[in-house]
C-alpha cells in the first residue's frame, strides 16, 4: 500500500516523550531450558522498547515464549543471554534482595486468575502491597480509596472477592497492581477468564490507567480486543519476534 495517512504537524512519535529514554528496554533476550539435545530455546534473541504510558501487547501461539518473556521482564527468572532494563537499571546487576525490592516497589503483576486473597476485603487486598512497604495506615487508606475509585469500585470496598463478579475482581487486582505507583505492569492473559464484554471493559480500563498513571504495560494476550487498544503488538513465534510483512508496515 503506497497511500500515506494524513499527518498533523505534531504527529505521533514526534513529541518530546519520544526523546525520553525507554522505560523498558529488552535487548537480544535469550532463555533456554535444559542442555544438549533436550534443550528448549524458549527465547532466541528478542529486542524491543516501551515508553511511559505505553501498552505493549504480546501475542503468539501457546509455547511461543510469552510467559518466559514476562517472567524475565518481571525479574522472576534470569536470562541465558541479553538484558532487560527497567528505568535504566539492568536487572542482571541486581542480587536477590534487589530483585525482590524491584518486584515489590516498581512492578505490578496482574494474573488471569486475579490472585486475590479470599478472606480479605477488596480494600484490604488493594492495601497489601502498601502494608508490605509499611506505608502508615492513614496514608494507606487514602491511597486505597483513590485506587478503588480509579477502577470504579468505590462502592465495593468492603466486599470480599467471593462477593464480586470476575470483572470486579480483576478491577481489584488492577488497583492492587497500581498501589505502589509501579513503573511497569505485567499482565498475563488478564481477560482470559472473563466474558468478552467484561474483558473489553477491563481492557479499556487498563488502557486508560496506563495513560493516566504514566505506567508502562506489557500484556500477554490472545484477545484481539486488547491488541486493538495496544500501542504496539509484539508477536512471538518460536521464541523470536515476527516482523510485520512489508505491506503491513
Ligand atoms: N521451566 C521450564 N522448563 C522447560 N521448558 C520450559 C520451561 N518454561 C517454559 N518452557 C518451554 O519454553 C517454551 C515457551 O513457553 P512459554 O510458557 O513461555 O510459552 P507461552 O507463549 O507463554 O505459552 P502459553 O500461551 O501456553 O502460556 C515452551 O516450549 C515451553 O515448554
Amino acid at each position: 500500500m503506497t497511500q500515506q495517512p494524513d499527518r498533523q504537524p505534531a504527529a505521533e512519535g514526534a513529541g518530546p516523550a519520544d526523546a525520553a529514554p525507554p522505560m523498558m528496554a529488552v535487548r537480544d533476550l535469550r532463555r533456554s531450558f535444559g542442555t544438549g539435545a533436550n534443550a528448549v530455546h524458549a527465547l532466541r534473541g528478542v529486542s524491543f522498547e516501551a515508553r511511559r504510558g505505553e501498552l505493549t501487547a504480546l501475542k503468539g501461539r501457546s509455547g511461543s515464549g510469552k510467559t518466559t518473556l514476562l517472567n524475565l521482564a518481571g525479574g522472576l527468572d534470569t536470562p541465558s543471554g541479553g538484558t532487560v532494563e527497567l528505568d535504566g537499571t539492568d536487572l542482571s546487576t541486581l542480587d536477590e534482595d534487589g530483585l525482590l525490592a524491584l518486584r515489590r516497589d516498581r512492578i505490578g503483576f496482574v494474573f488471569q486468575s486475579f490472585g486475590l486473597i479470599p478472606v480479605l476485603t477488596a480494600a484490604e487486598n488493594v492495601g497489601v502491597p502498601l502494608r508490605m512497604r509499611k506505608v502508615p495506615a492513614r496514608q494507606r487508606e487514602e491511597r486505597v480509596r483513590t485506587l478503588l475509585a480509579l477502577v470504579g469500585l468505590a462502592e465495593h470496598a468492603e466486599q470480599r472477592p467471593g462477593e464480586l463478579s470476575g470483572g470486579q475482581q480483576q478491577r481489584v487486582a488492577l488497583a492492587r497492581a497500581l498501589a505502589n505507583e509501579p513503573a511497569l505492569i505485567i499482565a498475563d492473559e488478564p481477560t482470559g477468564q472473563l466474558d468478552s464484554e467484561t474483558g473489553r471493559s477491563i481492557m479499556r480500563l487498563l488502557r486508560a490507567v496506563v495513560r493516566s498513571e504514566g505506567v508502562t504495560a506489557l500484556v500477554a494476550t490472545h484477545d484481539p480486543q486488547l491488541m486493538e487498544l495496544a500501542d504496539r503488538v509484539v508477536e512471538l513465534r518460536d521464541g523470536r519476534i515476527v516482523e510485520p510483512a512489508a505491506a503491513d508496515r
